[in-house]
């Protein structure tokens, strides 16, 4: 018998070897995503210390009522988010899931991240379901070129999305006076001039989109899954959360790729796998 640690990295070998081998007969997987994926590529996940914006959870801000309370106040939430998220670069977890994907017909990544990374990663779109909605479709931001936030219109994102922000105020960090801007600063319907536009994320409260929905229950209910990837969530939000259970209850063995041991999905079986650490780092190897 070996010492702990040197255990966990034979086990962790045993582990990765048995993985591969079940990888390697898998046809159909499906993959679960959360803030943890973007982690290393600097966005903050919604636990931890960092999860705060500014002084607001961002749970209370991403419902319909804070948006009704303070429409201008999730605005900049939302914009900050898509500032961050378009100074970032997709990481190697993204790309590994893309590649993946491109290999393996049978693979569907849902993803509960809005911050495009995985889009930017080339991952491809019939097999990346945006359980949460996203950032960048909505054409709402392009009318929030608010002059005090000098925010650039979303259409015009490009690859270099980074460029685009680079002047811009930083609202994110609590240091930074939140500009004022009043309800008129505010994006409204092109056409009718009169509604606000909203952003394209799904709020707490909200149905998930209804084509996503469908796509992710034809797929579960066509026939046996032989592997579910669970990277970088707390599980804590359905129905996202729940398509672990609906993956096992298809014959479904898990795998975890999580920062914290103590973020295993509850249910944890002993024939699931787990990896602690960064999943980019973690998760290219996996797939490799
Ligand atoms: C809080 C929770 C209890 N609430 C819900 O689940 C509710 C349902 C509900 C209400 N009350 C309840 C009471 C009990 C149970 C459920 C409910 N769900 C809903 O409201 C959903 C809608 C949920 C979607 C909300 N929108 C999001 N996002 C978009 C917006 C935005 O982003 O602003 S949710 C948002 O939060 C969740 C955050 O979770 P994670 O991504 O996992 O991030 P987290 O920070 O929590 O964890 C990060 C993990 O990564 C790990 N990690 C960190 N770094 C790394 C690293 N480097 N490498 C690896 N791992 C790492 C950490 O250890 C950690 O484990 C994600 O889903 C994310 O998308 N809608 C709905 O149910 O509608 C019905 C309905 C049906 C028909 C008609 C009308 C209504």
């Amino acid at each position: 018998m070996t010492s702990p640690s040197s255990t966990d990295a034979e086990l962790d070998e045993e582990q990765l070897a048995s993985f591969h081998d079940h990888l390697k007969k898998s046809t159909r997987v499906l993959a679960l995503l959360g803030a943890g994926l973007s982690a290393a590529s600097g966005l903050p996940t919604f636990r931890g210390v960092e999860g705060l914006w500014r002084t607001h959870d961002p749970f209370s801000l991403a419902t319909p009522e804070a948006f009704d309370a303070d429409p201008a106040l999730v605005w900049q939430f939302y914009s900050s988010r898509r500032q961050m998220a378009s100074s970032a670069q997709p990481n190697a977890a993204h790309y590994a899931l893309a590649r993946l994907a491109t290999k393996m017909p049978g693979f569907q990544a849902l993803s509960q991240n809005v911050d495009g990374l995985s889009e930017r990663a080339n991952h491809p779109q019939k097999q990346l379901q945006l359980l949460h909605g996203t950032l960048f479709e909505n054409p709402i931001l392009p009318a929030l070129a608010v002059p005090t936030l000098g925010i650039a219109p979303a259409q015009h994102r490009t690859s270099e999305g980074a460029a685009e922000h680079e002047n811009e105020l930083d609202i994110s960090d609590i240091n930074v006076p939140l500009p004022f801007i009043t309800i008129d600063d505010l994006p409204r319907c092109p056409k009718c001039k009169q509604r606000l536009l909203r952003p394209g994320v799904v709020w707490f409260g909200e149905s998930l989109p209804g084509p996503v929905l469908d796509e992710v229950e034809t797929f579960i209910d066509a026939d046996k899954i032989d592997l579910i990837l669970v990277i970088g969530t707390s599980a804590r939000v359905t129905p996202a959360a729940d398509y672990i259970k609906q993956a096992r209850e298809r014959g479904a063995r898990v795998c975890v790729v999580n920062l914290n041991t103590d973020d295993r999905p509850v249910g944890r079986r002993n024939k699931d796998w787990f990896f602690q650490g960064d999943a980019a780092a973690i998760v290219p190897a996996l797939l490799m």
